[in-house]
């Protein structure tokens, strides 16, 4: 469990950045950090990884203020990817990279090479390629396939899909959607809002060092004036059923179309008015 209690923080005395920061995120959640550029999202995950410490407030990992909490410890309970992948790799090839956490942990075993190669081949790194020769797209993979290796309980990522293409963000979401089903907690920073629902359970929207709305993914993305407020716009479903809740037509204005967040929603809704038309 990832606890900030009236979080404040700052980089220096003088600018505050979070400002009265609250939220609980159970063992188990798929959250979304959303909002505008410098809206804090990134300062919000470098606080729940122990980072930054807050300047007021506390932040507690599993009942432990993160001020209380060893580097290793917090890095045994917490996988944290970095926005920029280079900021994150440091080895000479693609296997010492994806052995560097084990060794860290003193956990450098057999077992742990096998984990290895099993993650470059699942991610379809080569594990003696130069990680400084990958492509960015890759060297993202790489990034995010060290964190996952160690199966650590709690995933931090901030920005997981910025620099893939489709397939790789496919590939990636589909990863950690994988590590969520086994039990881990995952926390994203994620500026695509088809990605947020997707796969985001619930959404905590961030404005100006605050958070501005928390709740269920689609009550948040379907909330106009959150959309207001943290400059988003919302996967095109929802704008499109938005759009149709508001419109002139009352015979689609109040009917499931009206109310569709996916495109299993829309389509089945869409099919069921025709139906009920032909009838
Ligand atoms: N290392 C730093 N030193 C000083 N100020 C910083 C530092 N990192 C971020 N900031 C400032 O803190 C504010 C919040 O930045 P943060 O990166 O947390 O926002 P964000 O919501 O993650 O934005 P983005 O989506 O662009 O990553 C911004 O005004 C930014 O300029």
């Amino acid at each position: 469990m990832i606890e900030f209690s009236h979080v404040s923080a700052s980089y220096d005395t003088e600018t505050p950045i979070l400002d009265d920061v609250s939220f609980t995120i159970g063992d188990g959640e798929f959250v979304a950090f959303v909002g505008e550029n410098g809206a804090g999202k990134s300062t919000t995950m470098r606080l729940a990884n122990g980072l930054l410490k807050p300047t007021a407030g506390r932040v507690l990992i599993d009942g432990v203020p993160t001020t209380e909490l060893r580097t290793s410890e917090l890095a045994r309970r917490v996988g944290f990817l970095f926005q920029n992948p280079d900021r994150q790799i440091c080895c000479n090839t693609v296997r010492d990279e994806l052995l560097f956490g084990f060794a860290a942990q003193n956990r450098e075993t057999e077992a742990a090479r096998e984990q290895v190669d099993a993650m470059a081949a699942r991610f379809g790194l080569d594990p003696d390629a130069e990680p400084y020769l990958l492509n960015r797209g890759a060297r993202q993979l790489l990034a995010l396939a060290s964190v996952i290796v160690l199966a650590p309980p709690v995933l931090l990522l901030d920005e997981p899909t910025t620099g893939l293409d489709f397939r790789e963000c496919a590939k990636v979401m589909d990863v950690i959607a994988d590590m969520h089903a086994r039990g881990a907690t995952v926390i994203m920073v994620c500026h695509d809002m088809e990605v947020v629902g997707d796969y985001a359970q619930r959404v905590i929207a961030m404005a100006r060092g605050g958070v501005v709305d928390d709740g269920p993914a689609f009550r948040v993305l379907r909330n106009r004036e959150t959309l207001q407020r943290a400059h988003l716009v919302p996967p095109q479903i929802v704008d499109v059923s938005l759009r149709l809740s508001q419109c002139d037509a009352p015979a689609l204005a109040d009917t499931p179309v009206a109310r569709a967040n996916t495109l299993d929603d829309m389509t089945a809704a869409v099919i069921a008015l025709a139906t009920a038309k032909e009838s």
